[in-house]
């Protein structure tokens, strides 16, 4: 874990860099050979990735809801991704929170900056999860909002809101919270438990929106829009703003697929929250996103975790002899701590918590 302060030297905007056709990428932006992304990217993989109709979950027992019971189930323990369509979040909502995004990352620099991301914490604007000089950057801006303490009770989600947001953040942050309850429901019960477990054993949940703007990048071969990492939360969702460039990719079997946009869909994945508590049954999957030469990429994306002061282990439902616990017991503050202290590296925020054997 890095010591605070540390020297993190200059971070230069990723938006305020020159973007010509000879524009030259900054040393800092450019990464090693074995972590470039590869420029040809199978695209017959990206139609696999799992489209669940949440209409069909929401009706109840009948032979749609376990059809599509087998398909989310598969889907968490294979995948640890999918989308969901007819989510019934208001689609203007959708919309409002896009337009807004772009109007605040629009701003001048001297605006945005107004609110920066100190190093070892996680809210504002700029580049979180950088701890040196020599650390590779990723093409990427943050405007990362609020946490949510676990006092907050609705309808008031945000203590203060945030700039450019207005009260659109509260509503939009206030109907994801409701789906992700629901999805927890689902999760459960595709588990074989009983559907209120999540909500029973985690209580009031913390939740923080990261808005991630990626400007179009003269050279997408030699960087990374965000470094490979798996996500701190239980569930994270994720929105992607309509005729952005395609820039989610997810590890499987070693390979980097493609996540192709779905009209109006919503991307939902594990987080390492959840690969705790199921004893690794699904796991968090890791993930980064890659940039694009022509088009800019706009995502929001929700982390719906435990509070702080939540002890984290894994289920006994999920634990007996055939399955020892990979995990240990924690308290979720104190893994919060570690995931934004440490740069975001593939899989290595569990390793806080995993059981060697
Ligand atoms: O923008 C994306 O596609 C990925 C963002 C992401 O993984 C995150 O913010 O945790
Ligand atoms: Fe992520």
């Amino acid at each position: 874990m890095a010591g605070f302060p540390v020297n993190v030297g200059h971070i230069p905007d990723v938006q305020e860099l020159e973007n010509g056709p000879k524009a030259k990428i900054p040393v800092r932006f450019v990464r090693d050979v074995n972590e470039r992304p590869l420029p040809t990217i199978p695209s017959h993989f990206s139609s696999s990735i799992p489209v669940i109709d949440l209409s069909k979950l929401k009706k109840g027992k009948n032979e749609e809801f376990h059809d599509e019971m087998l398909k989310f189930t598969a889907s968490c323990e294979e995948w640890g991704f999918f989308q969901i369509i007819n989510h019934g979040i208001d689609l203007d909502l959708l919309d409002k929170m896009e337009k807004l995004a772009m109007e605040f990352f629009m701003l001048p620099i001297e605006e945005k900056q107004k609110y920066p991301i100190a190093p070892g914490t996680i809210q504002g604007y700029g580049q979180a999860f950088v701890f040196s000089e020599d650390q590779k950057l990723d093409w990427c801006n943050m405007y990362v909002l609020g946490i949510v303490p676990d006092y907050i009770r609705v309808p008031k989600l945000w203590t203060t809101n945030p700039p450019a947001f207005g009260n659109t953040l509260d509503t939009y942050s206030l109907e994801l919270r409701k789906l992700f309850k629901e999805l927890l429901r689902f999760v459960a019960l595709s588990l074989g438990l009983n559907e209120n477990i999540f909500e029973e054993m985690l209580g009031v949940c913390e939740q923080i929106v990261r808005i991630n703007y990626y400007p179009p990048c003269p050279r997408p071969d030699l960087v990374i829009g965000i470094s490979p990492h798996s996500d701190g939360s239980a569930l994270t969702l994720l929105q992607q703003r309509k005729d952005s460039s395609v820039g989610l990719q997810i590890l499987k079997n070693q390979t980097w697929v493609p996540v192709q946009p779905v009209p109006n869909a919503l991307v939902i994945n594990i987080g390492d929250t959840l690969e705790v508590l199921t004893n690794g049954r699904y796991k968090s999957v890791e993930h980064r996103a890659v940039t694009d030469k022509e088009n800019d990429r706009l995502t929001l994306v929700s982390f719906y975790s435990p509070n702080h002061h939540t002890e984290v282990a894994p289920m006994p439902e999920m634990v007996d002899e055939d399955n020892p616990a990979k995990y240990r017991k924690y308290n979720h503050g104190e893994y919060f701590k570690h995931y934004v202290t440490n740069k975001l590296h593939g899989k290595k925020s569990l390793d806080f918590a995993k059981i060697l054997p």
